[in-house]
């Protein structure tokens, strides 16, 4: 850019509900302004990571700068990429706190689902201007899916936000089809950052992501004056001073530049080395000319916690550089110490459910090769304590709990809490009697009903977090064949009757399998893990007992009967190179078990026993 005006500049996210098309029309956006060229290939190009390439979904927010002219005028678009699964959308609220507007995008055959709802209000809330915009639906042809009924989705946006229907722009962004109307209307309705140059440096880190080669990357918002290589720079959270080495914006690589101004997005790298300095939400300014720091963000609030430990314990310190390494990519992972007798030293690490969780493990495994168990994931539970000898230890009354090896005795505690949620589902009415049924079974209470339109319903339940933690989405779906979607927030505590229960493999407890539960639900999950742990584990040379115990009471059992698998048995002894392939193989099957006792079970067995059978 030549020259700078804070006039041209608008500052806006893209949010939606999952796979309502936020990438796809990033992807346009970046094509008519000419950031990167027209060809078939485009695919969700600011998905960047493999994880969001396979999975199709984007984790990571991501910016990048767009030059478009108008009526003359050259303007200079910052668009921030947004996730749109739940785990995610405290990626959203930060980038909002960059933005001066958002567009938001829903399909014209789904209509408004549980994540429009919740995404429009954190835009509604930060007072940002919204443009809507109805994808997948031609304008010349009327319809791109078969099913595409833009009227309609129009109405629904009307009654739930109060947006005029002709406020709405309906697009094709697969076929590119009047995107670049939604530019206009970006010039048009989003107003430019009001800040100015000649005001002191405060710029808010928003993000920032982790270059093996140059440290840390951290994602800036300007909110008044300007910055450049060379600026000594102050971080208001650590008092640290760092000489910026490079500033530039995204085009959607990092392209350096001379100056970054007021009003503007951009990066910054400034010989930030530790996992700690460049903490998401500070505020930097100019050595000497200290400002008033900027709110921030509310720190991100794990809702699942799992030990993580390294499958060779010769691992540990890897891991622990990778682990060091990723969660400043990804800061909303929570990191604590730990250790268990059987695993030996490892993390309790807390997650924003447990779809974060398994991306999360699968880049470590993909981005820093590292291969981990992982224990059953838990809600972080909390215990008011009545031994005088207990509060003592703990130096309060008031415990938090998030592993289950820590949980304290009915007889030391005076009352259980339980971690809850306000869930949001969007269905079509015709699923609501099998909804509410499952909503029950989840012991919820409904809060809200509403009709969208005359075939959708809104229903608002409160649900304890850990009935819905592990597979509530995936039950909900497949009751729905797929229509019904789901959001939720947090809603504080409330008083449970819990219990903590134990597997044991031939009399050996499983410390993988240790949960939490409640007592209602106490019988019917042991007999369940049991099954799924028969299926799991393959047969040995001898029989194993499975069985779930609560303290010293055995409340469930099944037998796998002993099996000799003689993998070589087939070679007759005569290839010799065979044979020595074979016993190699097994070995390395052997390398992902895990020992309990003398019986070995599949580390990524853990996680999938979990998941419920009777919800399919
Ligand atoms: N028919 C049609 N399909 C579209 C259109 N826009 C996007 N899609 C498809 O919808 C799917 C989801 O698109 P994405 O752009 O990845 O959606 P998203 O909202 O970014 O998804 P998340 O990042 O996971 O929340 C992809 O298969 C796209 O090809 C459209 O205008 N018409």
């Amino acid at each position: 850019m030549s020259t700078y005006s804070v006039e041209s500049i608008r500052n806006f996210s893209i949010i939606a509900h999952v796979d309502h098309g936020k990438s796809t029309l990033a992807d346009r956006l970046l094509e008519i302004t000419g950031t990167i060229a027209k060809t078939d290939c485009n695919k969700q190009v600011l998905d960047k990571l493999q994880v969001e390439r396979e999975r199709g979904i984007t984790v990571k927010a991501q910016s990048a700068s767009l030059f478009y002219s108008h009526e003359g005028v050259n303007y200079l678009l910052n668009l921030i990429d947004t996730p749109g699964h739940v785990d995610f959308s405290y990626e959203v609220s930060r980038s909002l706190s960059a933005c001066q507007g958002v567009i938001l995008v829903v399909d014209a055959n789904e209509g408004i689902q549980a994540q429009t709802v919740a995404n429009f209000y954190l835009a509604f809330e930060a007072q940002l201007a919204i443009i809507p915009v109805i994808n997948k639906q031609y304008v010349v042809f009327k319809i791109d899916l078969k099913n595409a009924d833009p009227e309609r989705v129009e109405k629904q946006i009307e009654k739930l936000f109060d947006i005029p229907v002709d406020e709405c722009i309906r697009i094709s962004a697969k076929q590119g089809t009047n995107v670049e109307r939604v530019l206009q209307k970006v010039i048009e309705k989003i107003p430019p950052p009001q800040f100015n140059t000649t005001d002191p440096l405060k710029a808010l880190v928003f993000d920032s992501t982790f270059d093996h080669y140059r440290g840390v990357i951290a994602n800036i918002a300007l909110f008044g004056g300007e910055i450049q290589k060379g600026h000594k720079i102050v971080s208001a959270h650590t008092k640290k001073r760092y000489e910026v080495n490079e500033v530039g914006i995204l085009t959607p690589n990092e392209q350096p530049m001379h100056k970054l101004y007021a009003g503007q997005v951009g990066y910054l790298i400034a010989g930030m080395k530790e996992v700690t300095e460049a903490q998401i939400g500070d505020t930097l300014f100019m050595h000497k000319q200290p400002v008033e720091p900027l709110p921030g963000f509310k720190s991100a609030k794990p809702m699942v916690f799992a030990g993580m430990y390294p499958v060779d314990h010769s691992e540990y310190n890897n891991l622990k550089s990778a682990l060091e390494r990723l969660t400043l990519n990804d800061s909303s992972v929570s990191v604590h110490r730990d250790s268990s007798p059987a695993l030996g030293a490892g993390w309790r690490l807390g997650f924003l459910g447990l779809l974060h969780m398994e991306v999360f493990n699968q880049r470590l495994e993909q981005e820093y090769n590292m291969s981990v168990i992982l224990t059953a994931p838990t809600v972080p539970y909390k215990a008011v304590l009545s031994s005088a000898k207990l509060i003592k230890e703990y130096g309060k009354e008031e415990i938090t709990v998030i592993n289950p090896a820590q949980f304290p005795d009915k007889l030391s505690v005076s009352e259980y809490m339980e971690p809850t949620v306000l869930g949001t589902i969007v269905t079509p009415h015709k699923y609501i009697g099998k909804i509410i049924a499952l909503c029950q079974d989840r012991r919820a209470v409904q809060k809200d009903m509403l009709y969208i339109d005359e075939h959708r319903v809104m229903l608002k339940y409160l649900f304890p977090l850990n009935e819905i933690v592990l597979d509530f989405y995936d039950a909900l779906k497949s009751l729905s064949s797929g229509y019904a979607s789901f959001d939720y927030e947090d809603a504080g505590y409330q008083a449970a009757d819990l219990i903590k229960m134990d597997i044991l493999l031939n009399g050996n407890p499983v410390e993988e399998l240790a949960t939490i539960i409640h007592n209602d639900k106490a019988y019917a999950t042991g007999k369940f893990l049991c099954e799924r742990l028969k299926d799991a584990i393959p047969r040995q040379l001898f029989e194993i007992a499975i069985q779930a115990a609560i303290g010293k009471k055995i409340i469930a059992r099944e037998t796998l009967k002993a099996y000799r698998k003689n993998v070589v048995a087939k070679c007759y002894g005569g290839d010799i190179t065979r044979r020595m392939k074979l016993l190699k193989r097994q070995a390395e099957g052997k390398k992902l078990m895990r020992k309990i006792g003398n019986v070995e079970v599949p580390k990524d067995a853990f996680i999938h026993v979990l998941k419920r059978q009777s919800d399919k």
